[in-house]
């Protein structure tokens, strides 16, 4: 097992990283909480039907435990399940020295920590990570639920105790879901550490290749970076915007289309070929976009902006985004592979792009 250091300037706290980890679970809980009142396990039915009985048996035996199961997928992070969930917690009477457990991917990771960050104005919680892409969203404390008008726009920066990413829980996830957790994985890479690109060009050639040695470099490279990133800007005034790279534009495909229905990780590949193609079109850089498209579709990705996605509504969702100024479109753009940076993009290149898909 590997302990980091995840260090930010609220909070600094350890993430676990390793096989078969889980036994450790309850040792880490009464190191970070000594004084835990009871645990709050949160998760989602798929995750349960995997993990939800072995995760309350280990942990009964030393807590007070109870748990609370949410659908699994996006439509979870919803107001309505996270008032389901305030709900549960304060029909069980959780105090403030109640400790919610996140067990799941990232749309429990999110909803879970919400949960945590509001409740009596805030208790701690726990990240358990269980998909490739929650060695993204378990670090560096970003928690949310997502609203019609776009994602994870009512939320907050509320930082876990600890991380505990016990990576043979990976083993029962659909490949649907290793390839939407490993476009964050290449986002790491394009935004921060062109050799680590290099290692994942001459590595992984397709999603069978994440496992093993390799999958352990590519999580534990990620998480570096997100560390990296987190430790210099912890609630986004400035480097932290590079870990939107792709997002503008995912993250409006993703509400278009309905939530759910692209995956986020999905909904990010598309977003970084596009902000690729601004990129090239503003002259910042000369990217081989054909070049990288097959080298994502080698993974199946869909590189194109979905045929039934309106330009002009889209555009309305990406002018809402986070990182938006005056209704205008920022987005995370490369000069190179490892150089990003965050620049104002007209409403007439990106729709030109966008209407030219
Ligand atoms: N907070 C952040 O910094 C951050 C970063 C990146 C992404 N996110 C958010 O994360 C969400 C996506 O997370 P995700 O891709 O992990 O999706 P997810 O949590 O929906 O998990 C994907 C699917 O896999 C299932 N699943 C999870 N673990 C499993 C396992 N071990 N075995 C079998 N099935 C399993 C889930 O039930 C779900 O159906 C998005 O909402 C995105 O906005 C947040
Ligand atoms: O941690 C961050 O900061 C990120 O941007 C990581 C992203 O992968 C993640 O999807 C995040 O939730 C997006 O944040 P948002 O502020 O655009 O909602
Ligand atoms: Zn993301």
């Amino acid at each position: 097992m590997k302990q980091y250091q995840i260090e930010t300037a609220s909070k600094v706290y350890p993430l676990y990283v390793g096989e078969n980890i889980l036994p450790k679970l309850p040792e880490v809980i009464k190191e970070v909480k000594p004084n835990v009142s009871s645990v709050l396990i949160i998760t989602d039915e798929a995750v349960d039907g995997c993990y939800g009985k072995s995760i309350l048996s280990l942990l009964k035996s030393f807590f007070q435990v109870d748990k609370y199961v949410v659908p699994s997928g996006e439509q979870a992070k919803s107001f309505q399940h996270y008032y389901d969930c305030q709900t549960y917690a304060l029909s069980k009477q959780l105090d403030r020295n109640a400790l919610i457990l996140a067990v799941g991917g990232g749309v429990v990771g999110d909803l879970a920590g919400f949960v945590a960050a509001t409740y009596m104005r805030g208790i701690s919680f726990i990240q358990v990570p269980t998909t490739l892409l929650a060695h993204d969203s378990a670090v560096g404390g970003k928690v949310a639920i997502n609203h019609e008008s776009g994602k994870n726009m009512i939320g907050a920066f509320h930082q876990p105790e600890a991380v505990f990413y016990d990576i043979t829980l990976l083993t029962t996830l659909p490949k649907r879901e290793w390839r939407s957790g490993f476009a964050e994985v290449i986002k790491h890479a394009f935004i921060h550490d062109e050799q680590f690109y290099q290692w994942l060009q001459d590595n992984i050639y397709s999603l069978n290749d994440l496992k093993g040695e390799k999958l352990i470099y590519a999580i534990n490279k990620g998480i570096a970076v997100k560390a990296a990133i987190v430790r210099d800007d912890e609630k986004e005034s400035g480097v932290r915007a590079h870990l939107n790279f792709g997002h503008t534009l995912g993250h409006a495909i993703e509400a278009e289309s309905g939530y759910g229905h692209i995956s986020h990780g999905e909904g990010v590949a598309i977003g970084m070929l596009f902000a690729m193609r601004v990129s090239n079109a503003l002259g910042h850089s000369n990217f081989d976009i054909t070049t990288f498209e097959s080298w994502l579709q080698r993974f199946g990705y869909e590189t194109k902006v979905p045929s039934n996605l309106d330009s002009n509504r889209l555009l309305a969702k990406m002018k809402a985004d986070k990182k938006a100024k005056a209704s205008a479109v920022y987005m995370v753009l490369l000069k190179a592979i490892g150089q990003p940076f965050v620049e104002k993009v007209e409403d007439e290149l990106i729709l030109s792009l966008l209407d030219n898909r």
